[in-house]
């Protein structure tokens, strides 16, 4: 009998009724929430399941495909700037109009619950976007946030490459605050996660030797500037 290929609806439906273990497993997620008040990061290895992360990947190749990735610059509105020296990926932000990006968004949304409900940290929102790094892409050394901005607090990033080798590069480094330092050096697996606090933990992207695609996040607090609750992006 010939397979038929599930279409990119069947597979965006299927993506939906897959829980994030981390968010289904109660003693893995205090886990993550312990270390990360703890050292100030986390990883966990097969966070998504394989069915998510082909979704995940084919709603990437087809955002990539009709040329809706846009340079990631550093900075925001007045400080916004595109910096090809610091950083060479290129991005899109997450939104709940599509299924599949819905899906993850409500799965962040319960680790927000979760990282809330164990460290007490008032997390308002989550905010997030695909990344695709083409080989040689890299991302210097640097904070998510500056401390007191009162913006991001948790950085979080999802690995969409499957087939990753060990010399392939393109890992995730995290430093001690002082950056004296190397905290962990983390492949971008697919499936695996990373979680670290964004004011605290300097880190980079080493140049990856092929291309190397992710979703970055951030927890942010709700910064209210004059009234102007959550200032524009
Ligand atoms: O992709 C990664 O491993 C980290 C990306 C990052 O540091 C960022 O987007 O701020
Ligand atoms: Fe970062």
């Amino acid at each position: 009998m010939a397979t038929t290929r599930p279409s990119p609806e069947q597979e965006a439906e299927a993506a939906l009724t897959v829980p994030l273990p981390l968010v289904g497993e109660a003693e893995l997620l205090e886990q993550a929430a312990d270390a990360l008040g703890r050292n100030g990061w986390w990883h966990g290895t097969q966070m998504l399941d394989s069915a998510q992360v082909a979704a995940l990947i084919e709603e990437l190749d087809a955002l990539r495909e009709a040329d809706r990735l846009h340079r990631a610059g550093i900075g925001r509105e007045l400080d916004f700037q595109i910096d090809s020296d610091i950083r060479r990926d290129r991005i899109v932000w997450l939104n709940r109009q599509r299924p599949v990006q819905s899906a993850f968004l409500d799965q962040m949304e319960r680790l927000r619950l979760a990282l809330n409900r164990r460290l007490f940290l008032g997390l308002f929102e989550f905010e997030g976007h695909f990344a695709h790094y083409p080989p040689g892409g890299f991302y210097k050394r640097h904070l998510d946030s500056f401390r007191g901005a009162a913006n991001r607090l948790v950085s979080v990033v999802v690995y969409l490459n499957r087939d990753w080798q060990a010399g392939d590069s393109g890992e995730l480094v995290l430093f001690s605050e002082d950056e004296s330092e190397t905290l962990a050096v983390i492949e971008p697996r697919a499936g695996s996660m990373a979680l670290f606090l964004s004011e605290e933990i300097p880190h980079e992207v080493r140049p990856a030797h092929k291309d190397r695609s992710s979703i970055a996040g951030w927890f942010r607090l709700n910064a209210s500037i004059d009234g102007q609750i959550d200032p524009p992006r």
